[in-house]
């Protein structure tokens, strides 16, 4: 199926470029918009991109843009892959363009003080348009390299997901709707953290044991979060959550797994991200979560954990410490404070 529109893809990073060339290849015609009109001109002449999925082709059938007004204008269908830090500040400027339009948020964020999500600061731009996210186990190398992958569209507007699907749905990607935005999305933001422990527990030549118990504490620790901001918890046990929690604390190409890793072999905070050189959301995600999960009183010891190390002066050795020998508790507790 082939649009008469472009799709619009915003953020030239690793996501826009895996998601564009997606859309390309089910024989959309894609408008990739980027703010670095070197970078642009580099993909135009190169078909790569000079900075993100080394040795990725971009498809002819993807045009890297740099007029943002114009890529807003000419598309019905907008898919944003900025990084959540950037999307408000980008977006403002254009509200008055958005309304009837189609936007999805490929964001995985939270933003800093208002403690919003990327489709609620959509919604507070364009209040007129159609709003969904897309989340779920997709790294993006393994989706421009062609691994089998699944993923979730959410949103109250059934009609925005059937065309999501329609679009993205091809030989190995696989598009699974969602009614549940907010669930969908949340479990996207929050399992980077967990990466980050998770890259520090693999630096450190902890054992399967600890990365089961380390994924399904998360798992339990987000659930709750979640359920106390009104979520659905069975979301959790879908794509966008346990499964792209398993992706992101298990691979090493994930972002927030490899800032954790560097953690863990002694690098300062500052030396992970900027030797990273692209988007861990989980750093931000973590200072805005701890100060939440204070104010709401959750229980949440390995944000609490991580937080100490990252930004308190505690050592590993202690929060390990503290993490094991704290109060017996019950398993599943998110769902029956008993567990039985
Ligand atoms: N890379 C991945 O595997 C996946 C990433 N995501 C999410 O997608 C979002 C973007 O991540 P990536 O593409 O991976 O990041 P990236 O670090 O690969 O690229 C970020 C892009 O955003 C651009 N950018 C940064 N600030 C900007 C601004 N102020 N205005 C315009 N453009 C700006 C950069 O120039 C770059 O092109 C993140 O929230 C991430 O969690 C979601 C699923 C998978
Ligand atoms: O969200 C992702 C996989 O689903 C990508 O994770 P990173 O941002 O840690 O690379």
């Amino acid at each position: 199926m082939t649009e008469q529109q472009p799709i619009a893809v915003l953020g030239g990073g690793s996501f826009g470029t895996a998601i564009s060339n997606l859309l390309a290849e089910n024989g959309q015609q894609v408008r990739l918009w980027m703010r670095d009109a070197e970078q642009a001109e580099a993909i135009r002449t190169t078909r790569e991109s000079p900075r993100y999925l080394k040795g990725v082709k971009v498809h002819a059938g993807v045009e890297p843009v740099t007029d943002l007004a114009e890529t807003l204008a000419g598309s019905e269908l907008i898919f944003v892959a900025l990084p959540s830090s950037a999307l408000r500040a980008a977006l403002q400027p254009y509200a008055g363009q958005l309304a009837g339009k189609r936007l999805v948020s490929l964001t995985k964020g939270i933003e800093a003080q208002s403690f919003k999500l990327m489709s609620q600061i959509l919604e507070d731009i364009a209040p007129q348009a159609h709003i969904g996210v897309l989340s779920g186990p997709n790294l993006a190398r393994e989706i421009a390299e062609h691994a089998l992958t699944a993923t979730v569209v959410a949103s109250e507007d059934e009609a925005l997901c059937r065309h999501v699907q329609a679009v993205l749905h091809g030989r190995t990607f696989r598009v699974y709707a969602s009614g549940d935005r907010f669930g969908v999305e949340l479990g996207g933001a929050l399992k980077n953290v967990y990466a980050i422990i998770a890259g520090m527990a693999a630096a450190l030549g902890m054992g399967e044991n600890t990365k089961s118990m380390l994924i399904t504490r998360a798992l339990a620790e987000m659930t709750r979060f979640a359920v106390k901001l009104g979520a659905n918890p069975m979301t959790f046990l879908g794509l966008a959550g346990v499964g792209d929690l398993i992706v992101t604390c298990s691979s090493p190409k994930s972002r927030n797994f490899q800032v954790g890793f560097a953690l863990g072999e002694g690098r300062s905070l500052e030396e992970a991200v900027t030797r990273l050189g692209e988007t861990a959301e989980g750093v931000n995600t973590l200072k805005v979560l701890k100060a939440k999960a204070e104010e709401l009183q959750i229980y949440m010891p390995l944000v609490a954990g991580l937080h100490a190390i990252l930004f308190e002066g505690r050592t590993l050795a202690q929060v390990i410490e503290a993490l094991m020998r704290g109060e017996p508790k019950t398993d599943v507790d998110f769902i029956s404070p008993q567990g039985f």
